[in-house]
């Protein structure tokens, strides 16, 4: 009868927003082992923007997971979504279903598609949880300008609760500025400091009501300064990537859809190297290291031609990091670049010569 019960309940739903190597995959693992302590089954949307998902590596072999790649969520693969949706809930019947958007997403447009889903399905979105990396927006705030900056604060904008991760690399003083501005652009959205995205799991998770209020809204059962707190969060969000679209949330209708896409993150491109030799590892350390700026965001999973294991490898806001790993599966020896504008030509040429070079080693 329980099963019943719980069956006929809908699935919570949270979306994990924030910009590119903020965070978000270290918190949806932490998530997972939180919900798998609890005896509970989730399943994970996972969106990458390039061909391969690098980020489903390092999840849980038994945990549900659909992909969508190649695309950023909230534009070109965003009608997929509420199908995606609707497959996971009746092949799996999971308990909770995260989405882990491409850094680049606005995550309005997948709030919008959830919600969407959640009129015809059983699920109820949660919250919108945005990653911050401290150091990248202390650094793009100090510059005022960019489109990785507006897009960033679209972000913060859209969340109900704000996580202000990476702050082992900032001051105590930027710390607390960073709280004041973020306070600022989303004063709905309480704001909680990590490292690692250390956090505890069940705070976080009733954190950030605001993303609720517009269900019990559509429910007919918010008050009238519930639906205002709402409408103004939307409004605002909108506001700031100049979004043509009509939502009316507190009404519960979406009087307007469009396909059309964001500028917010047209600038962001990616080159996806697969590699045909294995590379010397100081020499691609080099590499990494001497990136240039507009290049913010690579990760991959390499054998070296001077180690014997193979190496799963991340780049986030200048800092990169190495681990060992055994992939899941046939894992061809891959890397993708994320940034704006960069030349991609280059990028090919540099690693072409570094697989040549590792050859006649
Ligand atoms: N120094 C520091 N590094 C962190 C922290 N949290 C995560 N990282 C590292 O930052 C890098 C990116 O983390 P991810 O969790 O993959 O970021 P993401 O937001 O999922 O990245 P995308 O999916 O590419 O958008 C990894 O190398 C993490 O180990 C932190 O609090 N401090």
């Amino acid at each position: 009868m329980n099963t019943i019960v719980e069956k006929e309940q809908s699935i919570p739903v949270y979306i994990l927003s924030g910009f590119l190597g903020s965070g978000k995959t270290t918190l949806l693992v932490k998530l997972i082992e939180h919900w798998k302590q609890q005896n509970l089954r989730p399943a994970v949307v996972m969106n990458e923007l390039g061909e391969v998902n690098l980020d489903g590596q390092i999840v849980d072999e038994a945990v549900p997971m659909t992909e969508m790649l190649g695309g950023c969520i909230c534009c070109t693969v965003r009608g997929d979504l509420g199908l995606q949706l609707a497959d996971l809930v009746q092949e799996e019947s999971p308990d909770v279903i995260v989405i882990e958007a491409t850094g680049a997403a606005n995550p309005m447009e997948i709030l919008d598609a959830v919600t969407e889903t959640s009129l015809y399905m059983r699920l109820e979105l949660k919250s919108l949880i945005t990653v911050v990396d401290a150091a990248h927006l202390s650094g793009l705030y100090s510059e005022q300008k960019g489109k990785t900056f507006k897009l960033m604060q679209e972000q913060i904008r859209c969340a109900s609760v704000l996580l202000l991760n990476k702050t082992d690399r900032v001051q105590a003083q930027e710390l607390q500025e960073l709280e004041q501005l973020l306070n600022k652009w989303n004063g709905f959205a309480p704001v909680i400091p990590t490292i690692r995205c250390e956090v505890n799991m069940e705070h976080l998770l009733h954190s950030g009501t605001d993303v609720h209020i517009q269900q019990s809204a559509e429910a007919g059962g918010a008050s009238e300064s519930e639906k205002a707190a709402k409408s103004h969060v939307h409004t605002e969000a909108c506001h700031t990537h100049g979004c043509s679209h009509n939502h009316d949330y507190a009404e519960g209708h979406l009087h307007e859809q469009s396909s059309k896409p964001h500028a917010s993150h047209e600038h962001v491109m990616v080159y996806t190297h697969y590699f045909k030799q294995p590379v010397n590892s100081e020499a691609f350390e080099q590499f990494v290291a001497a990136l240039p700026r507009d290049i913010y965001r690579a990760k991959g999973i390499l054998s070296f031609s001077d180690t014997a294991s193979r190496f799963w490898f991340q780049y986030a806001y200048r800092e990169s990091d190495y681990m060992k790993i055994t992939p899941q599966g046939d894992v061809p020896n891959v890397a993708v670049f994320i940034g704006e504008h960069f030349d991609q030509t280059r990028i090919r040429e540099q690693l072409l010569e570094l697989e040549a070079v590792s050859i006649t080693e």
